[in-house]
């Protein structure tokens, strides 16, 4: 799905009203009666409209007259609704407006007995800081919900202030409980801290027609796009339709990452997963990881030329290599990469194991100068900011603010590279320039081994012929998925999640993309 900036935006309402006829006030009614479906069939699956209290907040432009719209489609369904005028401090409740002096008192009480706040205050048509009455109304809202979790928030198109270009948000704007956006995401709600405000996220059609899409290049990773980019599975298959992965990973401070990797591999189809270790390392994973085999490279301290060698030798036949996770670094271990790089980068595109590399590999890797001179074609490399950083020359990378973006895009670009920059919203950059940003996920990802089972998901996918830039996409969000399927199944909230949880959950995320509603 498309994530559009403001003016991506503006000029979509543009072309649909100078090709369709699709005016303003057609789209408004689209968008105003798409977020009360999305309402009642989304946030109120068990509960009746009939009686429930909504008010509006309604602001000055289209994003209120959105609210306007919304607010008739549900009192039709039974709902409760009032409506405070932002601008002309107008109050109405059930259809009449309140008199007499003290319409403050009166709006309190409205949100007091709310059990939803609507905020129509302000969409991407929000042009300077607000205003302090607008500050003020919305710090009524908040102290209320902080007395009281049972009072939503719901903002249409955005939560109000919120720099729909950049996550950047008013002092005023307060967090939405859930955003109901029109047509297509926002740039700035992937980006912090714009990405704290949206909550759960819901996109609403305002009927733009399908031949008139965005000119962006910049995709949300959605469980629909996904679906359609897993591999096949035909009856008529064997472990040999489903690809080989060849993992140089995991050394003595480190054995686990071998064995998540691998294992995230075969959890998404591959067909054989082999662990290039060493004898020493060997028994660690014979009693952990029964399904893996095995190629035995010589000692860490052997000569590099030789440790290249006995796994390029074993590499024929492999559709996928992932070097990194847990491989230590030093001297030896770099030429050791510099020969396996060599060595992939002589072989015909259709012999050659697709790359991932990740960790260790790329720490590795920024030591050397130019490395990027030195990758195969197709290579997927999946830096977190810090290893990140090591890769552009020291630079500090955010771990989730807006300068990302333009960061990703351009090193994609310099380095050739299918890049995953992790982050709380993994941004996905290809060489072309094109963008792909994960939305979905929680922080109990943030624990050591995430990333190893993410790298060997994608290497699982290379495995059986997806491309590159395609497997570390559907990857990024099925690991993202599968932490949330955790977060559900063992009642985790935010904490407490170990990497190995994951893995029983990734087969059960390759089926949920089926019935996914984004
Ligand atoms: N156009 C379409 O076809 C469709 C648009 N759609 C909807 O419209 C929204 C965009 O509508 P919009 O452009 O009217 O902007 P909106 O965000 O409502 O606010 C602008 C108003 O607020 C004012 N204002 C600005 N900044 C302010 C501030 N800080 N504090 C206070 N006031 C401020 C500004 O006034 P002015 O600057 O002129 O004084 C103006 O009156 C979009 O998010 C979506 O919800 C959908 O229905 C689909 C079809
Ligand atoms: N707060 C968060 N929300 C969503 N995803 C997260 C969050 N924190 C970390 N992640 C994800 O978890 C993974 C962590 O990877 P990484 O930092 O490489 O860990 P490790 O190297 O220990 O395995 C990445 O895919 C990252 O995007
Ligand atoms: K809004």
């Amino acid at each position: 799905m498309h994530i559009v900036t403001i003016s991506e935006m503006r000029e979509l309402e543009a072309q649909a009203e100078s090709r369709y006829g699709l005016t303003s006030p057609i789209l408004m009614q689209n968008a105003g009666k798409s977020a009360a479906d999305l309402f009642e069939a989304h946030l109120l699956p068990t509960y009746s409209l009939k009686g429930l209290k909504v008010l509006f907040l309604i602001g000055p432009g289209n994003n209120g007259g959105d609210g306007l719209v919304m607010a008739e489609h549900l009192e039709h369904a039974g709902v409760l609704i009032s409506l405070y005028y932002w601008k002309d401090k107008k109050l109405v409740v059930a259809g009449e407006q309140q008199q007499g002096p003290d319409i403050h008192e009166a709006l309190k009480t409205q949100i007091h007995n709310a059990d939803y706040v609507i905020d129509a205050l302000l969409g991407t048509g929000r042009s300077r800081p607000m205003p302090e009455d607008m500050r003020d109304l919305l710090a009524l809202v908040k102290t209320e919900r902080e007395q009281r979790d049972d009072l939503n928030v719901v903002a249409i198109d955005l939560p109000s202030g919120l720099n729909a270009d950049t996550g950047e948000v008013d002092p005023g704007s307060i967090a939405a409980n859930t955003t109901i956006t029109l047509a297509y995401p926002k740039l700035g709600f992937f980006f912090f801290p714009g990405r704290d405000y949206i909550g759960d996220l819901a996109v609403g059609d305002i009927g733009l027609p399908d031949d008139l899409q965005p000119s962006s290049k910049t995709e949300m990773i959605t469980g629909q796009q996904v679906h359609k980019l897993l591999p096949e599975r035909p009856l008529n298959s064997n472990k040999g339709t489903f690809g080989k992965v060849m993992l140089l990973c995991g050394s003595l401070p480190y054995p686990g990452s071998a064995f998540l990797a691998g294992s995230s591999a075969a959890r998404v189809g591959a067909g054989l997963v082999t662990l290039a270790v060493t004898e020493k390392m060997l028994p660690f994973y014979a009693s952990s990881f029964h399904e893996a085999t095995f190629a035995i490279l010589p000692e860490e301290d052997a000569e590099s030329f030789d440790r290249a060698n006995a796994l390029i030798e074993k590499l024929a036949g492999y559709k996928a290599l992932l070097v990194g996770p847990g491989l230590g670094q030093s001297a030896n271990t770099r030429e050791v990469i510099l020969q396996v790089l060599e060595h992939l980068r002589s072989l015909p595109d259709k012999e050659r194991p697709r790359l991932v590399i990740d960790a260790d590999g790329l720490n590795n890797l920024s030591a050397l100068e130019r490395w990027w001179t030195l990758l195969p074609k197709d290579t997927v490399i999946t830096p977190h900011p810090g290893e990140m950083g090591r890769l552009s020359a020291g630079i500090k990378v955010s771990g989730g603010n807006i300068e990302r973006l333009e960061l990703a895009r351009t090193k994609a670009r310099e380095w050739q590279v299918n890049l995953v920059l992790k982050g709380s919203c993994t941004i996905l950059a290809n060489p072309e320039g094109k963008i792909r940003i994960n939305w979905w996920g929680n922080p109990a990802l943030a624990t050591a081994g995430t990333g190893d089972v993410l790298a060997g998901m994608i290497s699982g996918f290379l495995a059986q012929g997806m491309p590159s830039f395609d497997a570390a996409t559907a990857a990024v969000y099925l690991h993202t998925a599968a932490a949330d399927l955790v977060n559900e199944y063992m009642n985790i909230e935010r904490a407490g999640l170990l990497a190995s949880d994951l893995l029983p959950y990734i087969p059960m995320t390759l089926v949920n993309t089926e019935f996914s509603e984004l």
